[in-house]
């Protein structure tokens, strides 16, 4: 909703304050119409110009050049005297065209482009502002249009209020793409995983394209400089946006592993073919460039198609990244091919088509950031399971030797550093070897985790239970004297005795041997396990079934 009241306040009224469009054209002149000085055109009589249809744009350019005569609408005398300012000649989005015009009153020939510091900066890039005053004919050249040009007669207030509302509307855009650009870049310094540095790469020069392709870029004293280049420094940006973004699909959509022959096909069209093509856009030679444009738009739309193509299979077989990508690509590819149809056409212009590009990469933008944590804590999942996996015992889900052992010295530590008493207890199921000769290896391991299950339930909360063996358990009980861990184990034995006289039907009647000790000053853990089985293999020789506290 908030979106829709910012367009609509970004509205242009096409063809607004305009009458008529005529076309100059001479044939008695053997060189295009815009090879004519103005003041030529501006003293032409009326045989030299042709209607046009319709008012909106400047139609009918020979190769991106010529000359148009424009009627004003009469102007009302309150606007100007309202608000003092006169009226505006509006030439939208010129791009690479330049654009001469002769107004009223004096008709002095003024130049401008959106590539050099001539364009009245207290306007936005969108339009070349020319004021001019009373009601005469507007005289306009334009020589390197790539599109018929649209125009406008606006109040000068009017206008002034609307560029403000477009300047937030593409700032508040650039602004979201400079904060994630910023942000995935920090990322990328801890993480040092190049799928944020291609991220964050691929947001910053979609930014500049965006600021270059509406001309602001230019009227920031960091970036004047690109203007040198004229049209070619937005080819070479737009290009080698489309390259740094087609990698980081292929790698933060899963591509290669997931569709591997049309990633293939996509790193071709997206990046090798278009490096390419920049190197001959920079080399000296050829030095007529005009093929660039079809040959870069033809690979850009055949880069989006595969990769559309592409992401849906990946995401079809199972990456979820791929979908994240949809998601945030298929509105930005959608926006750009209609805009590029409709500049190509000569259709007017809806706010949507305007804005649409800037609003949805600034959206693109949000969406794969949160694509990219999904992606960070899908790793972290798998590498908690991986270490879970690598820490526990898979039958009865107690810590394995590694993971016990490594726990106990943690614990140890952290004895030492609060000064507060540690027991271990090192437990034996006895004649095992009976249980599972007599009843089979299932019974045997149905009997290892009703044990553990048991000891479960009389831990207290810092207990930690870890299979050091094949029958052998080792219980820590951080914060527990001697007395205390004595106690503890005796009631182990004795629930273990009455809980699991039977296991899964079969009477095994299981008891415990568990030997105890507390941890002295001198201790490490090799030297508290080993005390601790030393007297768990006494409690065995006074006949099993018993604990033998080590003092
Ligand atoms: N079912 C099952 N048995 C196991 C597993 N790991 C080790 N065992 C068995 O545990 C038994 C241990 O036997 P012993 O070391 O002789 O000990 P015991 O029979 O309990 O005799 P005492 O400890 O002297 O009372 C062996 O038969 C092993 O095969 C396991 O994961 N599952």
């Amino acid at each position: 909703m908030l979106l829709m009241i910012l367009l609509a306040g970004c509205a242009r009224q096409d063809g607004a304050g305009i009458r008529s469009i005529d076309r100059h054209v001479d044939d008695r002149l053997p060189a295009a119409a815009a090879d004519l000085s103005a003041d030529r055109v501006v003293a032409a009589d009326d045989a030299r110009f042709q209607p046009l249809a319709r008012t909106e744009h400047l139609a009918g350019a020979v190769d991106g050049r010529g000359w148009w005569r424009l009627r004003p609408e009469p102007s009302t005398a309150g606007a100007s005297a309202t608000h003092g300012r006169g009226r505006l000649l509006l030439v939208y989005y010129p791009y690479s065209a330049r654009v001469t015009v002769a107004l009223p009153p004096d008709y002095r020939p003024r130049s401008a482009s959106i590539f050099t510091s001539e364009p009245d900066p207290a306007y936005s890039r969108r339009a070349l502002v020319f004021p001019f005053e009373g009601d005469g004919p507007l005289y306009v050249g334009v020589e390197s249009a790539r599109y018929p040009l649209p125009v406008e007669v606006r109040d000068a207030h009017d206008y002034a209020v609307q560029d403000q509302a477009h300047a937030r509307l593409l700032w508040g855009s650039v602004g979201i793409l400079i904060g994630v650009s910023l942000a995935v870049l920090l990322f990328w310094s801890l993480l040092r995983e190049r799928v944020y540095l291609l991220f964050a790469l691929s947001m910053a020069l979609q930014l500049l394209y965006v600021l270059c392709a509406y001309g602001d870029a230019y009227s920031l004293p960091a970036l004047a400089w690109l203007g040198r280049f004229g049209v070619e420094g937005i080819w070479f940006v737009a290009t080698s946006s489309t390259i740094v973004t087609v990698l980081f699909l292929i790698e933060f959509g899963e591509l290669r592993p997931r569709a591997p022959r049309l990633s293939g096909i996509l790193g071709w069209v997206g990046a090798r073919l278009p490096g390419l093509l920049l190197i001959a856009l920079v080399l000296p030679w050829p030095a007529y460039k005009g093929w660039f444009p079809p040959l870069g738009n033809g690979l850009l739309l055949l880069a989006n198609l595969v990769a559309i193509v592409t992401l849906a299979v990946a995401w079809l077989r199972g990456s979820r990244h791929a979908g994240f990508v949809l998601i945030a690509w298929v509105p930005m590819i959608s926006v750009s091919t209609a805009r590029t149809v409709q500049l190509g056409a000569g259709i007017p212009l809806t706010p949507w088509l305007e804005y649409g590009l800037p609003l949805l990469m600034a959206f693109a933008a949000v969406v794969l950031v949160l694509g990219l944590a999904d992606r960070m804590l899908t790793f972290r999942r798998e590498r908690d399971a991986a270490q879970r996996h690598a820490e526990r015992d898979g039958l009865t889900g107690a810590y394995n030797r590694d993971g016990i052992t490594a726990r106990l010295g943690h614990a140890l530590n952290e004895t030492r550093r609060l000064h507060q008493p540690l027991a271990v207890l090192f437990l034996d199921l006895d004649h095992f070897k009976a249980i599972n000769d007599n009843y089979g290896h299932p019974i045997g391991d149905a009997c290892l985790r009703a044990v553990v299950e048991v000891i479960r339930d009389q831990a207290r909360l810092g207990d930690q239970l870890g299979r050091v063996g094949g029958e052998e358990f080792l219980l820590y009980l951080p914060g527990a004297t001697l007395a205390a861990a004595r106690g503890t184990a005796e009631r182990l034995r004795s629930e273990v005795q009455t809980r699991c006289r039977e296991v899964m039907g079969a009477p095994v009647r299981l008891t415990l041997s568990i030997g105890v000790v507390e941890c002295e000053p001198r201790d490490t853990v090799e030297s508290l396990i080993r005390r601790a089985d030393e007297a768990m293999y006494r409690a065995k020789h006074a006949g099993r079934n018993q604990v033998v506290v080590l003092a």
